[in-house]
């Protein structure tokens, strides 16, 4: 269904585990973005959580976050006063009658007609009981709109997963479900839909024909931080492939929608996961390469190994690091492979997509000099920390013999727009006020990724790597994943060498 986008829109937003760290760092600092840019007037935060703490303790709570990670601080004063809070244990019944009268009494004294937002910021255990709990007690009750945004991961398993859904659609209709992928969110990854299909020099050559290989690169110089016992069920297949990587790959590779909506992006991104060659369990050692980190030195201080980091089992068997080769068998794609990987305590912070295109039939100048090997086109996407395009091609080389030599055309999306792209969060967040949910994950996309991820974890699970740890912290990553791609006569393109030339 196509909902009603609203530009200006009004929502009461019922946060749960509003003490938590995503609520700090991402989401506090997210809604005064909305707020200071006067995107959002008419709203009002409900935060839950268990802790006691009074109104005024959590509204300076929210003030501090403000003031730690957002990049002005005016006006703070006044969006705190927006701050309610409410001491409740989800998993208990009782106090959601408490909850559903301060939302009642908000919703009247901001003029929010009755339109709420249930944000799930809390571990996914807790989910099914929110989404049953708030229908039971009344607070979907109400004459405007109520929409669920909910937090990854969704699920384990394409079963537990499933669990999740139906639990949570006895609330809530597909459509006023908001599955947050943050990575949906980044200004370059909703770009990689009108890099592709507004630009007539690409789209043409968007295929088997014209394209050797896609890389897509997520990695991240933490390490595990304070969340070993999440990280250890879920190791970096469940974390950042299923989800992160798995939706950049669709977006790269899905068929163009006919229009704009979010049911037919994300019908297309569906038919793309649907393309995937199904995993066989004897097929992912071929296919699939995992890594685990180990102590190392960086900026000369000594870094943990993974199997050393709080609350991780010192002979754990969970990867820290995944690097993949997916093919699509469809007509487009056929024959090209999609690699992907992403890794913890790497030597950069760095989401990159690289497109190689072939080489060309004959080049008339390997023959003059071969050793002038001629580069091939690339096009590299950036997605984070900088944020652009870089189209590397080859051109004369100054003088007269006729010698080629790679050439880069840069665009900085920052320094073009001269501002400061918003971040992922904020534009979810206005995003879920406004009813567009284009670049939120439909279930058949969530089911579909889960199908494909699960058989690697299930050998995974089952298979105890001996090599673990395999890569030192603050590397590249394992040589295995290297391997994966010389089998192709392919190669990694080395990220840090691909920066935008401003
Ligand atoms: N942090 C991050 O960077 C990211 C987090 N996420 C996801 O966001 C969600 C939240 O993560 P994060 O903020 O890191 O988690 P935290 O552990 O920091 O916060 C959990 C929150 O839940 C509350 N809580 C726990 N149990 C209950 C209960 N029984 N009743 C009421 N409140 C409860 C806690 O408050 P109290 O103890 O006071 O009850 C706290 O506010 C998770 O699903 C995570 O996977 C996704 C991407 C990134
Ligand atoms: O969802 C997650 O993403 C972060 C990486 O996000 P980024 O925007 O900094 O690239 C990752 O650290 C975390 O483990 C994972 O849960």
């Amino acid at each position: 269904m196509q909902v009603n986008v609203t530009n200006k829109p009004t929502a009461l937003i019922i946060l749960f585990g509003a003490t938590g760290d995503l609520a700090k760092r991402k989401l506090f600092p997210s809604i005064y973005r909305l707020f200071q840019k006067k995107n959002i007037e008419k709203f009002a935060v409900i935060g839950v959580a268990r802790r006691p703490l009074t109104n005024a303790e959590f509204q300076e709570n929210v003030k501090d976050s403000v003031q730690t990670f957002a990049d002005s601080h005016e006006n703070v004063d006044d969006f705190v006063s927006h701050f309610s809070y409410h001491s409740h244990d989800v998993s208990s019944s009782e106090s959601y009658i408490e909850l559903k009268n301060i939302a009642d009494k908000l919703d009247e004294q901001y003029d929010l007609n009755g339109n709420r937002i249930f944000y799930l910021a809390m571990a996914p255990e807790f989910f099914g009981t929110i989404a049953e709990q708030v229908k039971a007690q009344g607070l979907t009750d109400t004459t405007g709109y109520k929409r669920l945004v909910i937090e990854k991961p969704f699920g384990t398993s394409f079963e537990s997963a499933q669990e999740l859904n139906v639990q949570i659609r006895t609330a809530f209709s597909e459509d006023e479900i908001y599955r947050i992928d943050h990575y949906l969110g980044k200004e370059m990854v909703q770009n990689i839909e009108v890099i592709r299909f507004a630009n007539a020099m690409f789209e043409p050559l968007w295929n088997n024909q014209y394209i050797s290989n896609i890389q897509v690169t997520s990695s991240e110089t933490l390490g595990v931080e304070e969340r070993g016992r999440y990280y250890e069920t879920s190791g970096a297949l469940r974390d950042m492939v299923q989800n992160h990587l798995m939706q950049m790959v669709a977006l790269l590779a899905m068929e163009p929608p006919i229009k704009l909506t979010d049911e037919e992006i994300r019908s297309e991104k569906a038919r793309a996961f649907r393309s995937l060659r199904p995993m066989k369990k004897e097929d992912v050692e071929a296919f699939f390469v995992r890594g685990q980190y180990d102590e190392g030195t960086v900026s000369n201080s000594l870094l943990p190994a993974y199997r050393n980091e709080p609350s991780v089992d010192s002979e754990s068997n969970t990867e820290t690091y995944v690097a993949g080769k997916l093919l699509i068998d469809n007509f487009r794609w056929a024959g090209v492979p999609f690699y992907i990987r992403t890794g913890k305590r790497m030597d950069v912070k760095s989401t990159k997509i690289v497109v190689q295109f072939k080489d060309i039939p004959m080049n008339l100048y390997y023959s003059k000099e071969p050793e002038e090997n001629v580069h091939p086109n690339l096009l590299v996407i950036h997605i984070q920390p900088e944020e652009g395009i870089t189209l590397l091609l080859n051109a004369k080389k100054n003088g007269n013999q006729m010698q080629t030599k790679p050439v880069r055309l840069s665009f900085s999306n920052t320094s073009i727009d001269r501002m400061n792209t918003p971040e992922a969060y904020e534009k979810l967040l206005f995003d879920s006020m406004r009813g567009d949910a284009t670049n939120f994950t439909h279930w058949d996309e969530v089911a579909l990724s889960w199908k494909f991820v699960d058989i690697i974890s299930e050998v995974w699970e089952h298979t105890k790597d001996e090599t673990f740890p395999n890569y030192v912290a603050g590397s590249a990553g394992p040589k295995c994943a290297d391997n994966l791609l010389e089998k192709d006569g392919h190669f990694w393109w080395p990220i840090e060498n691909l920066e935008i030339d401003n």
